[in-house]
């Protein structure tokens, strides 16, 4: 159930921005280098786990009648579909890393920021920028995770997402992620800023 009162301690941290602008590079080296102070929310999938992941810690495994019960007893504070899956973070998942007395860090995609804004959190909001089109391009190839069909989706998509970042009072940092020293150490000050 969604809490009706602001909860106690740090605020969550929500980092978004375009697919390949770096927030899995940065995020993870800021939660390796402060361990006891951030953890990511563990999402909610009905995807089936891969081999290595372990329940409540990768994911939080779900079926799709239990992921459907949960978002109609207003659990999520923001779900999505891809590729045939749901996707979701609850506030179950948020407070557990309150209850470890931690600022959860939250990596989510447009939309969620949507939600996440029309919910009860209290949370700070970050945007990753890549520095151009031209870069992020590069970056989702280089990366060599992608199908050229999937790039050009991103690619996309990442408009969207530069034109809703413009939006008045939906972020309260802006980071461009040119130098990766130079932007890491931005979003660790953030980060810590609380
Ligand atoms: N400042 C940088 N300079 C050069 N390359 C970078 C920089 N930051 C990240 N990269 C590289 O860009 C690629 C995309 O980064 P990353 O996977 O962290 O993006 P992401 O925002 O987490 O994407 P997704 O939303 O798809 O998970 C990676 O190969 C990463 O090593």
């Amino acid at each position: 159930m969604p809490p009706t009162e602001p909860h106690r301690g740090p605020k969550p941290i929500v980092i978004s921005g375009p697919s390949g602008s770096g927030k899995s590079t940065i995020t993870n080296r800021l939660i390796a280098a402060y361990p006891d102070r951030f953890m990511f929310s563990v999402s909610h999938t009905t995807r089936r786990p891969r081999s290595g992941e372990v329940p409540g810690q990768h994911y939080y495994f779900l079926t799709r009648d239990q992921f459907d019960k949960l978002i109609a007893e207003g659990g999520f504070i923001e779900h999505a579909e891809f590729s045939g899956n749901k996707y979701g973070t609850s506030y179950m998942a948020v407070q557990a890393a309150q209850d470890a007395g931690k600022t959860c860090i939250l990596d989510i995609e447009m939309e969620g920021v949507k939600q996440m804004h029309n919910s009860h959190l209290q949370a700070r909001y970050l945007f990753l920028s890549p520095p151009s089109y031209e870069e992020l391009e590069k970056r989702l190839r280089g990366r060599g995770t992608d199908k050229e069909e999937d790039i050009q989706k991103r690619l996309k998509q990442a408009k969207t997402e530069m034109e809703y970042a413009e939006t008045e009072g939906v972020h309260d940092k802006k980071v461009v992620n040119d130098d990766l020293e130079k932007a890491y150490k931005e979003v660790e000050e953030f980060c810590l800023a609380e």
